[in-house]
Order: C-alpha cells, then sequence, then structure tokens
C-alpha cells in the first residue's frame, strides 16, 4: 500500500464533507488526523472523486497512475475501498483532489455503496479488452444515480488502451453510452502508459470548479491540453458547460 494511502479504519472516521469551496487548513477540518507526504494543507477546492467499475479494469492502477506517475502491478484486489489524494494547479487555482478507489468485488458492494454519498465525481472505468466489463457500465451508473448526489459528475474511462490488439470496445461505442447516460465525457486511459489518466481528473476537475462558480476564461481554456481519445459530451468550452449548469 502507497505511504499517502490510508487504511480503511482511518476512512471511516472521516467527517461528511458535503462541499469543497474553503480556502483553509485541511487539517481544521480533520483534526488529528495526516494527510500523508503533501506537507502544503491549503487549498482553493476540494472535491471528492470516486472511483467505480468491474474488478480488474484497473481502478487501483489509475489512481496510482495519478497519484504517483508510475505503473505499479497490483498484487491484490482492493478490499473496501483505498483512499489517495492529490493536489493539482488548475487554472491557476489549488485544487485538492480526494479519490476514493472502491472495489469492484460485488462481496464488497454494501461497503462501497456507503462511500457514494459525498461524492461530487465518479469516474466509471471498464477495460476496453474485456466487453462484459463495458456492459456493466450501465449498472455502474445505475449505483452511482442510486447512492450519490442526484449532481454527481460523471465520466466514462475505457482503461488499458495499450492493449490495443485485444480490443473488444470501440471508443464510439462508449461515446454513445456517456452521451445517453448524461456524462460529461468518455476517454480511454492507459494506466501502464499515462495515457489521459490526468486527462480524466483534470476535465472532472475543471467541471467541478466551473459548476461551482468558478469562471475559466479563454485564456484558461485555450492554454488546456489536448486530450488524445477523449470525447466531451457536453461541448468543448468550459465556459458554456458553465451556462447550462
Ligand atoms: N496493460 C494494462 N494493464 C493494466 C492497466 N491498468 C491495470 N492493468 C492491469 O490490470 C490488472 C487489474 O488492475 P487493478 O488496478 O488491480 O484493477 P481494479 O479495477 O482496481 O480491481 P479491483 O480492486 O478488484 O476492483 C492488474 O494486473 C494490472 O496490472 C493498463 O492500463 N494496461
Amino acid at each position: 500500500m502507497a505511504p499517502e494511502t490510508l487504511d480503511l479504519a482511518w476512512k471511516t472516521t472521516i467527517p461528511k464533507m458535503q462541499w469543497c469551496r474553503w480556502a483553509g487548513n485541511w487539517k481544521s477540518h480533520l483534526p488529528g488526523k495526516s494527510s500523508g507526504p503533501e506537507q502544503d494543507d491549503s487549498f482553493d477546492f476540494l472535491f471528492k472523486i470516486i472511483l467505480v467499475g468491474d474488478s480488474d479494469v484497473g481502478k487501483t492502477c489509475v489512481v496510482q497512475s495519478f497519484k504517483s506517475g508510475v505503473f505499479m502491478e497490483k498484487q491484490q484486489n482492493t478490499i473496501g475501498v483505498d483512499f489517495t489524494v492529490r493536489t493539482m494547479d488548475i487554472d491557476g487555482r489549488k485544487v485538492k483532489l480526494q479519490v476514493w478507489d472502491t472495489a469492484g468485488q460485488e462481496r464488497f458492494r454494501t461497503i462501497t455503496q456507503s462511500y457514494y454519498r459525498s461524492a461530487h465525481g465518479a469516474i466509471v472505468a471498464y477495460d476496453i479488452t474485456r466487453r462484459p466489463t463495458f456492459e456493466s457500465v450501465t449498472h455502474w451508473i445505475q449505483e452511482v444515480e442510486q447512492y450519490g448526489a442526484a449532481s454527481v459528475v460523471l465520466i466514462l474511462i475505457g482503461n488499458k488502451s495499450d492493449l490495443q490488439s485485444e480490443r473488444q470496445v470501440l471508443f464510439e461505442d462508449a461515446c454513445t453510452l456517456a452521451e445517453g447516460k448524461g456524462a460529461l465525457a468518455a476517454l480511454e486511459t492507459s494506466a501502464k502508459e499515462a495515457q489521459n489518466v490526468e486527462a480524466a481528473f483534470v476535465l472532472m476537475a475543471r467541471e467541478l470548479m466551473v459548476r461551482n462558480g468558478l469562471t475559466i476564461t479563454d485564456e484558461h481554456s485555450q492554454a488546456s491540453p489536448h486530450f488524445p481519445n477523449s470525447h466531451p459530451i457536453h461541448g468543448s468550452d468550459s465556459t458554456d458547460r458553465k451556462s447550462c449548469c
């Protein structure tokens, strides 16, 4: 377990943090708990993002790639929920992302469902080399809708895009599904090659920032990187999305 990944017992003591827009001190909201190796605790936004999807689609590897930039062959399936934090500079704002990596195995379903409630964003993952994991996406979205907040932002990711020769799911199918379900975007990621992993989290964070009142200027929009194999569902301009909301 990575040092920044906190144990489950710790997680169960986290107070409900329904919202996120304090420019405050992390420790003042989590008294007595260390936030791991991150020394600077100030931030402008705090968002909780939950990762769901079938077992072995690569959720933990995606989170590790996002956190540390490395691909780690995982030794065991996630038990319950793992928790990781990373602070990013997005459009000049300090954005702290709490990422909750849930177990895909059925036997943990009751535990993982209890973590949906306070999520601001949900990343639903499938494995592009295993069609059944894509067919489960509808189920995972239903879970998010049933147990999560009504305003939760959804992003669909098809992981293991480095395994093109084993592909069983067309990207177009993912886009159609994501659009039909009202997701913000569909992306294909590779935790192994660190492709589009950062993009998924940045897209999510920017959307949440916009929904919470941040006006992203043209200058910032133009400065945003272009993400290959990504499909924004609600238009390509964050300012447009803000006006939708
Ligand atoms: N080729 C390739 N393999 C990957 C990628 N991401 C994950 N894997 C492999 O897929 C397997 C499952 O990855 P995990 O991250 O443990 O999957 P998970 O979705 O977290 O599984 P649960 O914890 O059971 O929910 C591991 O053997 C990883 O090495 C990827 O982008 N490319």
